[in-house]
């Protein structure tokens, strides 16, 4: 069971967001600037809205890591809002003058609830009667604080297994990258250099117009995200119990992300409309052991990896806020209404990759942890590699 704690707290407009892991061994190379690459990564992407131009991710170690080394006790990580000065007043911690509050320009109660997102439903549950408290929470702007923990979770990952995470976009509105071309680690550079993080280039150049026709429309963008893990052993997860299942636990961190609303591993959805004999991964021996002819089921068996590579989708819907405003009802008057809006993105798809990647960053350091233990990561990197080497059948 999960070995791995973490938590994150902050709100979108906030001073900052806060991020801790528990239970990291200690050894794992992080440095500021590593974590700030990745955030950096979660930024880009054709479709985003004005705040990531003029916004910057400030990260600070608050605890657990020292000289460029994680010392085995708790994580803690600060990522500032450098937009804070211009909330300070509306979003204070402390009770403000309401004078002060109508001098900021930024307090007018937000009574239209945009359909797509928290702000409804949070409003009826929480007793709020305007959707501030509600969305500012519910904001993706939180995923930086995942984004910051998964730089973490995957150094580990690489110094104590060898395993690798790269991301790609692969569908946006109706464009399609070829299917079955996956990306390798060595194809990251190029991957971020791409304004949609397609490898495709045809198929970056159709999701880039579907982009500028949303936009022109005053409309917002969905699509599909596909994460790889190269280099994961057999074995991660368990097939005793629902809770242990590694695909189950990659599902439930992939759906915890924003907009996402539905996940596959491997061929998902596919594999239901195909008989079994095209629909596994036989078994066969080669000079380097026991290998697939295919990689459909995406490296997990009844919750298990397999040792082959991993592969999950997550879905993502397209952003609420449309700026072609949605119908809505005031809640200050009962009345019909359009939906509120400001600014949005409209598409985050790319960005939503990055976050996808930190998500199962996080689910296989905890799974790698679980399953090898060590307060080191010269320990886990010994017993992975002595498990590996005692593997009965291979
Ligand atoms: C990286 C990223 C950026 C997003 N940017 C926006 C945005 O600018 N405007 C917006 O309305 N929704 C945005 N969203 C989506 C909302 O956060 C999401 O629709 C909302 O949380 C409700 O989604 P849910 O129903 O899946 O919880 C973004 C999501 C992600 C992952
Ligand atoms: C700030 C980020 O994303 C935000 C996610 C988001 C939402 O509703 O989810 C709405 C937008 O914020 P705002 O309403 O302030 O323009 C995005 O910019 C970020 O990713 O860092």
């Amino acid at each position: 069971m999960s070995r791995l704690r973490w938590l994150t707290a902050g709100e979108s407009h906030g001073p900052a967001l806060v991020a801790t892991l528990e239970g990291l061994p200690a050894g794992v190379p992080v440095t500021t600037e590593l974590v700030a690459d990745h955030l950096a990564r979660r930024r880009l992407g054709y479709g985003r809205g004005a705040r990531m131009k003029f916004e910057q991710d400030e990260v600070t170690f608050l605890g657990g890591v020292r000289h460029g080394l994680s010392l085995g006790s708790p994580i803690a990580v600060m990522v500032g809002n450098t937009e804070w000065p211009k909330w300070e007043k509306v979003m204070s911690a402390d009770p403000v003058d309401p004078s002060e509050l109508k001098e900021t320009g930024r307090n007018a109660p937000l009574t239209r609830p945009r359909p797509g997102h928290a702000d409804l439903a949070g409003m009826q549950k929480y007793g709020f009667d305007e959707a501030r408290p509600i969305l500012e929470r519910a904001s993706a702007r939180e995923t930086a604080a995942r984004v910051a923990l998964g730089a973490v979770a995957r150094s580990f990952l690489k110094e104590a297994a060898g395993i690798e995470i790269v991301s790609h976009v692969v569908e946006l509105a109706a464009a399609k990258a070829p299917y079955g071309v996956y990306p390798t680690p060595g194809d990251v550079e190029k991957l971020d250099a791409d304004p949609v993080r397609c490898l495709d280039a045809d198929a970056s150049k159709a999701m880039v117009a579907e982009i500028d026709q949303a936009h022109k429309d005053g409309d917002t963008l969905g699509g599909v995200v596909e994460v790889l893990a190269y280099g994961v052993p057999v074995g991660l997860g368990s097939h005793v119990h629902w809770d242990r299942r590694l695909d189950a636990r990659l599902a439930a961190a992939l759906m915890g992300i924003q907009a996402i609303k539905g996940v596959e591993v491997g061929d998902g959805f596919d594999l239901a409309r195909v008989p079994g004999s095209k629909a596994h991964d036989e078994i066969v021996r080669t000079e380097d052991g026991i290998k697939r002819t295919s990689g459909r089921s995406g490296g997990t068996e009844g919750g298990l990896t397999t040792g082959e590579l991993l592969r999950v989708r997550a879905a993502m819907k397209p952003i609420a806020t449309v700026p072609r405003a949605l119908a809505t009802i005031d809640v200050a008057t009962g009345e019909a209404a359009a939906a509120h809006h400001q600014r949005s993105d409209v598409c985050a798809v790319p960005a939503a990759g990055i976050v996808a990647e930190a998500m199962v960053a996080l689910v296989l350091a905890d799974a790698v942890v679980e399953k090898f233990g060590g307060d080191s990561v010269p320990e886990t990197r010994r017993n992975v590699q002595s498990y590996l080497d005692n593997l009965t059948i291979r």
